[in-house]
């Protein structure tokens, strides 16, 4: 199997979607999914790269894992749950430190998942993978839809927060709009859109990177011998 050349990892509270938007770009389906236990990784072939996207578990007994799925990653796509606010608070309170081992130019994409069950919604008019059925709420059976407890500007304004923390400038970082996003995975809305212009960010940087060649290190055998601190017993 090929090494990856950039690994995309999805982080955030039990029960948000994380394994379900994988399912969803990566299967094309949305099956019932299970609560992660560690983690779990897809490869995606996108332009000449090859990326691994991992699914981690949002389960508290497994937090620690985090920061380890993280080293090293390219991207880092926050997820929480439109209907329950904590989960937004979660991701700057429990989630964000554990993006410290991530690559020092790494990406952050804010995802708030499941606005299939948001009643009224207001959504950016972005490119649609499926319309939302008309009338989900008043089919038996159907999740009741609720107001939104977490908005847009909400997750804009954990973005730039996180810019802060990463003490980057929001001149040299992708636009907070480009950056946060309103899914579902169960219809399939902006789930593409979300994973390919995360990958279509990602991709250049890691090409950049690669051009760069690998960190400089001194190189202690190339010192001239005079330039070496004098020993008084071996000269
Ligand atoms: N209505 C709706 N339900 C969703 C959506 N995404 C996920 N779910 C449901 O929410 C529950 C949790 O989904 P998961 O994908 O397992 O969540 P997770 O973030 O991977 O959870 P952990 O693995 O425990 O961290 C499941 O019952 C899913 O079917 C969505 O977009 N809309
Ligand atoms: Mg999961």
């Amino acid at each position: 199997m090929r090494k990856p050349d950039g690994k995309i990892v999805l982080l955030g509270d039990v029960n948000v979607g994380k394994t379900s938007l994988l399912q969803r770009y990566m299967e094309r389906r949305f099956p019932d999914a299970v609560s992660t236990v560690g983690g779990a990784f897809y490869l995606k072939a996108w332009r000449s790269l090859h990326l691994s996207l991992w699914d981690t578990a949002g389960r508290e007994q497994f937090h620690g894992l985090g920061s380890m799925y993280c080293r090293g990653a390219a991207a880092v796509i926050l997820t929480y749950d439109v209907n329950h606010r904590q989960s937004l608070v979660e991701l700057e309170d429990r989630f964000l430190g554990l993006t410290d081992t991530a690559s020092k130019d790494c990406l952050f994409a804010i995802v708030g998942n499941k606005v299939d069950l948001v009643e009224e919604r207001v959504v950016a008019s972005r490119e649609k993978d499926q319309p939302l059925p008309r009338a989900a709420s008043t089919r038996p059976g159907a999740s009741p839809r609720q107001p939104k407890q977490a908005r847009l500007e909400d997750a804009v304004a954990l973005y730039k927060k996180i810019l802060k923390y990463k003490m980057l400038d929001e001149k040299d970082a992708p636009a907070a709009e480009q950056m946060c996003f309103e899914t579902s995975a169960k219809t399939g809305y902006n789930v593409d859109f979300l994973f390919e212009s995360v990958f279509d960010m990602v991709v250049p940087r890691i090409l950049q990177q690669r051009a760069a060649g690998p960190p400089q290190t001194v190189d202690l055998t190339s010192s001239k011998p005079d330039a070496l601190p004098r020993s008084g017993c071996c000269a």
